[in-house]
């Protein structure tokens, strides 16, 4: 009887302890008005058998009303969604919320640029950056037009065919590039086709697990989760995927290292020249992470991370240009004639240049309005670490954990006008764009922390681009109307990007 009153008197004491101490955290959350999420016991029941392309619609759903900033507790977890610009900015600028939520370290790089906390990131962010600003974008434009160049080659066998899911084409292009980038090479473009779309396969399987169980928070015990497939299928798919690439990347620039300071240079230059070897091997991306004495975890991480982050964005975001173009013919039409008048009228682009890639105007409107419409990356996450007021007066709490909401945004009527759903380049003209707020679109996100690949990403997807359309005319029978999405932590069209292509008329 006695342990009984003591056992009670310890859980109640815990419990008025945690409340205490938490009384302002709770306080400013209770302030904060509820989005629109199905509390009911069948929207519970729902979210625990959700897939992703529920996920997406019922997320969308709770918050896609709303004006101001709302609220949603998933368990204990408080996610506050921030949707109007302004406040967005003020969060994506604030050096109270430059961290990321902890669940995101469940993508398993937690020491990584992408996912990691303050201290990695502005470390690896110093490291990485002089190889994805102007100039070190600049100095890989021959190397994307040569691999584009293979990438015509292997699209080739689709020609005058049935639709196909372009997307698997443009992944293995994006891997192909930035593997190479960082001195390795993975031809993965040369591989069977089952075995490329395998890989790809994987790797959108581990972000589909990945996705769930952040939303999923009864998952996010270690002890829970590894009983699950879920878990199951994560590991499996990983190491079929990403992993098997970055132990090779590492290994195969420990060795050059090794080689080159070992004098044994000669099969890393064609000039058999010491000074050239370690020049080249010096310049070179993994040897500035080795070099700059990251333990092998960070490495590790850090490889995965930009491999992922370069490859399903850049892929999936041409992908919907191309869909879009192929689903509005006259705007295809209007591209072409820019490319036209600027290579001339040749099936084949010649190797691009950075000053013909600053004449593509009309393209450069064509891709924003894809991004806009189909953002690759639909939220983002932050952690609230110090207290923050939004325009209205809203104070974040801290421990709070905030969603960007980038697709509701870009979709907003209120912001975009009563055409919003529709694909209309020239809102991006400079005269139209004056009038949006510049928060109001954002698929690489904004300040500190935005992407650090959007140059690469942006010149990669025109490369393939002018490549792609002065070849081929494009075809589909999708309607934009019909698409469904799916939330794989980027945003995938569940019927895939179905286009058909045949050679233009010159
Ligand atoms: C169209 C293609 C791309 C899109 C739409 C895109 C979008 C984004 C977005 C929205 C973020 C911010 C995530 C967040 O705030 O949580 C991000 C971060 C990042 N992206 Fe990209 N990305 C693209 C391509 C690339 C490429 C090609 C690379 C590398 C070569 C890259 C590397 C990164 C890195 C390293 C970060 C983390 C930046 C930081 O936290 O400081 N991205 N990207």
């Amino acid at each position: 009887m006695v342990v009984a009153e003591v056992f009670v008197f310890i859980v109640t004491f815990l419990i008025i302890n945690y409340f205490w101490k938490q009384r302002r955290f709770l306080y400013l959350a209770s302030k904060i008005p509820k989005s629109n999420f199905d509390f009911s016991l069948s929207g519970i029941l729902k979210l625990f058998t959700a897939d992703s392309k529920e996920l997406f619609e019922m997320s969308y759903e709770s918050f896609k009303n709303s004006i101001g900033t709302v609220k949603t507790w998933m368990g204990p977890v408080l996610l506050i969604i921030v949707g109007n610009p302004e406040d967005a900015k003020i969060v994506l600028t604030s050096k109270d919320c430059i961290e990321k939520p902890n669940f995101m370290k469940f993508f398993g790089a937690p020491e990584s640029i992408l996912f990691g906390d303050y201290g990695p990131w502005h470390a690896h962010r110093k490291i990485l950056n002089p190889y994805f600003n102007a100039q070190g974008v600049k100095a890989l434009i021959p190397l994307f037009n040569k691999k584009t160049r293979i990438f015509m080659d292997v699209v080739k066998e689709m020609e005058g065919k049935e639709e196909f899911n372009i997307f698997y084409y443009l992944t293995s292009l994006a891997l192909e590039t930035i593997t190479k980038v960082m001195d390795f090479d993975v031809n993965i473009l040369n591989l069977e086709k089952v075995e490329r779309e395998g890989y790809i396969h994987n790797l959108r399987e581990f972000f589909k697990a990945v996705s769930l169980r952040i939303f999923k928070t009864w998952l996010h015990p270690e002890i829970i989760y590894q009983k699950t497939q879920t878990f199951k299928d994560e590991q499996g798919a990983m190491n079929k995927s990403a992993m098997k690439f970055t132990r090779e990347i590492i290994n195969n620039a420990r060795k050059k290292i090794n080689d080159v300071e070992n004098n044994n240079f000669s099969h890393l230059n064609n000039n058999n020249n010491y000074a050239d070897a370690k020049e080249c091997v010096q310049k070179n991306f993994m040897n500035d992470l080795i070099n700059n004495k990251l333990e092998d975890k960070e490495i590790f991480d850090e490889v995965k991370t930009i491999l992922v982050a370069a490859q399903d964005t850049t892929a999936n975001s041409s992908s919907s240009v191309l869909l879009l173009l192929a689903m509005h013919k006259d705007i295809q039409d209007k591209v072409v004639a820019e490319l036209h008048q600027i290579f001339g009228k040749s099936l084949d682009a010649p190797f691009i240049d950075q000053e013909q890639l600053n004449q593509l105007q009309y393209m450069d409107l064509v891709i924003n309005e894809a991004m806009r419409l189909m953002p690759v990356v639909p939220i983002v996450f932050r952690k609230v670490n110090n207290e923050v007021t939004l325009s209205d007066g809203c104070i974040l709490p801290k421990g709070g954990n905030i969603i960007i909401p980038i697709y509701k945004i870009h979709h907003s009527k209120d912001i975009w006008g009563n055409d919003a759903e529709q694909f209309r380049p020239d809102r991006f003209e400079k005269e139209n764009l004056e009038k949006i707020h510049p928060y109001a679109f954002m698929p690489f996100t904004k300040g500190p922390r935005m992407c650090l690949g959007y140059r690469y990403a942006m010149t990669l997807m025109k490369i393939q681009l002018v490549n792609f359309l002065m070849r081929y005319e494009v075809d589909t029978s999708l309607k934009f109307e019909e698409l469904e999405y799916e939330l794989n932590t980027t945003l995938n069209v569940c019927q895939g990007y179905m286009i058909s292509i045949k050679k233009r008329q010159t």
